[in-house]
């Protein structure tokens, strides 16, 4: 029957794959390390995560991950998943660090089979079935969850994701030792959003303007900004959800908004990618056709690193 609702929806494809991945699931394949009395024994190894190197101009960001990681990969009996809610201006690397960490748990990042990617408005942009959505997801995660404890679920656009949604996430976020016969604890939820994304820049623009350093910027200066702005906001839909009052995030990840050099930077290890040269007259053409705001300053990039790809096929 779960087939039959699916073909009435016309989910796309990415939503395909995940129902046949959970009709056969490959457990074999999964497991990232599995503990054997007294230690934990590494069945791949670990990809390291390298983002002091790969993301540019998130201090913050990059410090509360690899806490985050660590802790939670040398936890041998976490109590519940692991929860992190990314926040930030559009192209700052949100998308860009999923990808990284998924990649870390799970070589083949976004393709594997135990890295589900859901976009709000792509994969529950109609309303009226929020009740067939909630039921689908909450079957999707238990099936692959049970196929592969350590499976990573990103949802982008979180602010424009339905309450009702979040509602069926919830229980598998919990302190529960097992939902059902099966335990999520293992499991990795990451929500990506652009909430509080202007109090963020807000606050880095305040530290430009006193002459103080991007990297001087602590957490504990955005966390008052951010639990006004965001989590006691009635109108964002992460305070509605209730994900915040019961304490089911375990990290709140800041993204700062990206300075011109960090867009050059973007350039440079997009054409590295490329396999090319860095061309440092092409870097800064490619640079300085972004816009930048606020107006009289230029400071940040409106869109981060998010259009430079395609941008540098034009040079
Ligand atoms: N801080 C960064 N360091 C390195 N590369 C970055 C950074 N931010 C963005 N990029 C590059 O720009 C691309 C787009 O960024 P990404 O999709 O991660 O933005 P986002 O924060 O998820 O944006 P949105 O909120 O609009 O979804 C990435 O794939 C990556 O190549």
């Amino acid at each position: 029957s779960g087939q039959k609702n699916l073909s009435m929806t016309h989910w796309p494809s990415s939503l395909w794959k995940i129902f046949h991945d959970l009709i056969k699931p490959s457990p074999l394949l999964c497991s990232v390390a599995h503990f054997l009395p007294g230690k934990w024994v590494q069945q791949h190894h670990p990809i390291p995560l390298d983002l002091e190197q790969k993301l540019f101009g998130q201090h913050l960001a990059t410090e509360v991950i690899l806490k985050a990681l660590t802790g939670f990969k040398n936890n041998r009996n976490p109590k519940k998943p692991l929860t992190l809610s990314l926040h930030g201006w559009a192209g700052t690397g949100k998308n860009f660090v999923s990808q990284i960490v998924a990649e870390n748990l799970h070589p083949k990042g976004l393709k594997s089979n135990f890295v589900h990617l859901f976009v709000s408005t792509l994969h529950f942009p109609h309303e009226q079935k929020i009740k067939l959505y909630q039921e689908q997801l909450q079957k999707w995660i238990r099936g692959n969850v049970s196929a592969c404890a350590s499976s990573v679920f990103i949802f982008d656009e979180m602010d424009k994701l339905h309450p009702g949604i979040i509602d069926a996430i919830k229980p598998f976020l919990d302190y529960y030792e097992q939902v059902d016969g099966v335990s999520y604890c293992k499991a990795i939820f990451i929500f990506l959003s652009n909430a509080g994304g202007d109090l963020i820049t807000k606050t880095a623009l305040d530290f430009w303007r006193a002459g103080r350093k991007r990297e001087d910027i602590q957490l504990k200066d955005l966390e008052p900004v951010l639990s006004v702005g965001v989590f006691n906001n009635k109108h964002s839909g992460l305070w509605r959800s209730g994900l915040i009052d019961r304490n089911l995030i375990d990290y709140f990840v800041p993204f700062l908004p990206l300075e011109y050099r960090h867009v050059k930077m973007c350039v440079r290890a997009e054409m590295r990618a490329r396999g090319a040269a860095v061309d440092e007259d092409i870097v800064t053409r490619v640079a300085e056709e972004m816009t930048f705001f606020p107006k009289d300053e230029k400071i940040y990039s409106d869109k981060g690193c998010k259009t430079v790809q395609s941008r540098l096929d034009f040079h």
